[in-house]
């Protein structure tokens, strides 16, 4: 059977938008694996161009639409969303397409009146779709940012505060971009260059990443997953700032390495490929089942050397103390350098969260520290770009722990001119900057 691209993407929009599921995991379970290549490129397409425009294609609705927004049905919502972005977003579908495959799932999911409400909502907009007018930029320009970018006002308050207007504007945009798959190559098993030939002979477009020294960057990744390639463990998905961690933490063989909140285990595995398999990687996560992912990937990517174990890391283990010789804080965090990869990221998130996780960071960040060795290497890194989160931070911690000190590694990453406090310690990494996920990572050595 013949299965309806469009009616999957509402289903996983509404699952997202009105039940709060985290988008990637909405599209696996409502993507079959037979399902063929083009129908998933279009459902992903449309689930992510709805979710990254949100609050413009919202906008645009209730522009044209005599009913009041609140007052739409939630499936019917999703219908004309979807509709709105084919109309206003992909070029290539007729327009007459986009209001008709619409008004046919009106069809399936409401009753005769609200499908004569979807066709004409959408054949309006259609019309008008050239002349669509926004809040006045000089008059109201965070009113402006947030609807013609879709980011919450409350977050552009923010942004523009500590960057300024036009940095804000371009992290937006870039905040709206589809990111590019990055593979991280297995180093234990392939060579990056070894395992570029083979994909590239399978028809995939790969270059390497420009910053870190594992990754691959896929163009074309459909299906990728179920490569045999993958499933041997040549390589593990993940993107290229979220590799530079341990690159920049460089741990050496025989090392002892703590890992205080590991899963599902990206750094961990890297880690582990990092020191050639051999040491011993004491991998931790509060939560039992996320820990399993941990052992899964290690298992896959054939790594020996790692221990999970289910700690909270707010509790000391007087057992490590003076222990390690490298730490590493990947801590739980606002996830705002994600909103490439995890859109509705802009829409769960308020800014009371950032307030609360900062004593949870930075709690964690000080029982860690003392399970390093004098000399031992603690390395902080979050998937934000909020300063609270990340430099204000260690300002703080670097303060109170006298025995701190950061350390340079402009000479660890490749075009680290890019980076300009790469020598002082710490980058910052930016979507609109470094065409990667926002990150912070921070390197430290005890004195
Ligand atoms: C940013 S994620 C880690 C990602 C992981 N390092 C990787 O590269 O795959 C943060 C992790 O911290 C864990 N976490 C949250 N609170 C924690 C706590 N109090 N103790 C230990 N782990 C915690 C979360 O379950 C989550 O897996």
């Amino acid at each position: 059977m013949k299965i309806n691209a469009r009616e999957i993407a509402i289903k996983v929009l509404y699952e997202v938008n009105e039940k709060g599921a985290y988008s990637n995991i909405s599209i696996n379970r409502n993507v079959s694996i037979e399902i063929e290549k083009n129908d998933e490129d279009f459902i992903r397409e449309l689930v992510y161009g709805v979710l990254e425009n949100k609050l413009y294609i919202d906008w645009v609705i209730k522009s044209f639409s005599k009913v009041k927004f609140k007052k739409i049905a939630p499936m019917i919502k999703q219908i004309l969303r979807i509709g709105v972005y084919q109309l206003l977003f992909m070029d290539k579908i007729p327009d007459s397409a986009a209001v008709n495959e619409s008004v046919n799932l009106a069809k399936k999911y409401g009753h005769r009146k609200v499908y004569g409400f979807v066709n004409g909502v959408l054949r309006n907009i259609a019309r008008n779709k050239n002349n669509i007018e926004l809040p006045d930029k000089k008059e109201e320009p965070i009113k402006y940012l947030s609807i013609k970018y879709s980011h919450p006002e409350w977050l552009i308050k923010r942004w523009i505060k500590v960057y300024g207007f036009k940095f804000t504007k371009d992290l937006c945009k870039a905040n709206n971009e589809t990111p590019k798959l990055n593979i991280r190559v297995n180093t234990l098993k392939i060579s990056r260059n070894e395992l570029a030939k083979i994909l590239i002979e399978k028809g995939f477009d790969v270059e390497r990443t420009k910053y870190a020294t594992d990754g691959l960057i896929v163009h074309n990744p459909t299906k990728i997953t179920g490569l045999n390639e993958f499933r041997n463990g040549l390589f593990q998905i993940q993107d290229e700032s979220s590799m530079l961690v341990a690159q920049i933490l460089k741990p050496e063989e025989n090392s002892l390495v703590i890992d205080v909140c590991s899963a599902p285990g990206g750094k961990t595995t890297h880690i582990a490929q990092k020191m050639n398999n051999k040491g011993k990687i004491i991998a931790r996560d509060i939560y039992r089942h996320k820990l399993n992912l941990v052992n899964d990937n290690a298992k896959r990517l054939g790594i020996k050397i790692i221990e999970t174990q289910q700690h909270d890391a707010l509790k000391l283990d007087d057992e490590l103390l003076g222990k390690a010789d490298y730490c590493l804080v990947d801590a739980p965090c606002s996830g705002l350098g994600l909103i490439r990869r995890k859109p509705e990221i802009k829409w769960n998130k308020k800014e009371d969260d950032i307030h609360s996780i900062i004593k949870l960071q930075y709690d964690i960040l000080v029982n860690s520290s003392k399970y390093l060795k004098q000399g031992g290497i603690l390395v902080y890194s979050t998937c934000t770009i909020e300063k609270e989160e990340n430099i204000k931070l260690i300002n703080r911690f670097l303060k109170n722990n006298s025995q701190f000190k950061l350390i340079g590694f402009d000479n660890m990453i490749e075009n680290c001119e890019n980076f300009k406090t790469s020598d002082k310690g710490y980058i910052e990494i930016y979507p609109n900057i470094n065409s990667m996920d926002g990150f912070f990572i921070c390197k430290m050595v005890k004195m």
